[in-house]
């Protein structure tokens, strides 16, 4: 799918695990070209009113998701900027049927640089073994969703944030041509 023309949707969509960084990329990148930032993630918790983590905590996963689902959906229909989406929004087969229509970028991370990334990466294996293998988990299951819903792949281990961005721009720009 190649870069949406002006007013079809969100200029970039980014995809990826718990700190590949999509927030932080998401936002450089919305800079970059002069557009709007939006994150799923916000979204949710200013439509229930609270954090992801008690929503996780209160009401569980699936009710997360269907929240998470409906809030993509939306997304997608009316904001023209960058759009990131929550880690786990591809799980959702109606999300990712809906991102075929757009242009995606995944933001790949290994398990060691993701936990490094969102701080889980002290010198105590055995106390932080539990979020790392579950990182490493997530990413095995979700590595063939997110390949599945991107136009481009960007491999965030040896590129610092600006350097993803100037990535997706190249791309952006190359397809755009084409
Ligand atoms: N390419 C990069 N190189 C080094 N550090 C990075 C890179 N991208 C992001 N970071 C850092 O990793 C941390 C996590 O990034 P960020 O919050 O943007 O990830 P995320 O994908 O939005 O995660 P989440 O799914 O938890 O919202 C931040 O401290 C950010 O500065
Ligand atoms: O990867 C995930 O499953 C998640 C990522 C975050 O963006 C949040 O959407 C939530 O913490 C779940
Ligand atoms: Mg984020």
């Amino acid at each position: 799918m190649p870069p949406p023309e002006a007013g079809s949707g969100p200029a970039a969509v980014l995809v990826g695990a718990p700190g590949a960084g999509k927030s932080t990329v998401g936002m450089a990148l919305a800079q970059r070209l002069g557009v709007a930032f939006r994150d799923t993630d916000a979204d949710v918790e200013a439509t229930l009113g609270m954090s992801v983590s008690d929503v996780f905590l209160e009401h569980g996963e699936e009710y997360f998701r269907a929240a998470e689902r409906t809030a993509v959906l939306v997304a997608l229909g009316e904001h023209a900027g960058v759009l990131a989406l929550g880690g786990g929004a591809v799980l959702d087969a109606e999300v990712r049927a809906a991102l075929a229509r757009h242009w995606v970028v995944y933001l790949d991370v290994s398990a060691s640089d993701a936990a490094r990334r969102v701080g889980l990466a002290r010198d105590r294996p055995l106390l932080v073994e539990g979020p790392r293998t579950r990182l490493a988990a997530l990413l095995k299951a979700r590595r063939p969703l997110y390949e599945e819903v991107a136009a481009i792949t960007v491999d965030t281990g040896a590129l610092g944030v600006e350097d993803v961005v100037a990535e997706i721009l190249v791309e952006r720009a190359g397809r755009a041509s084409r």
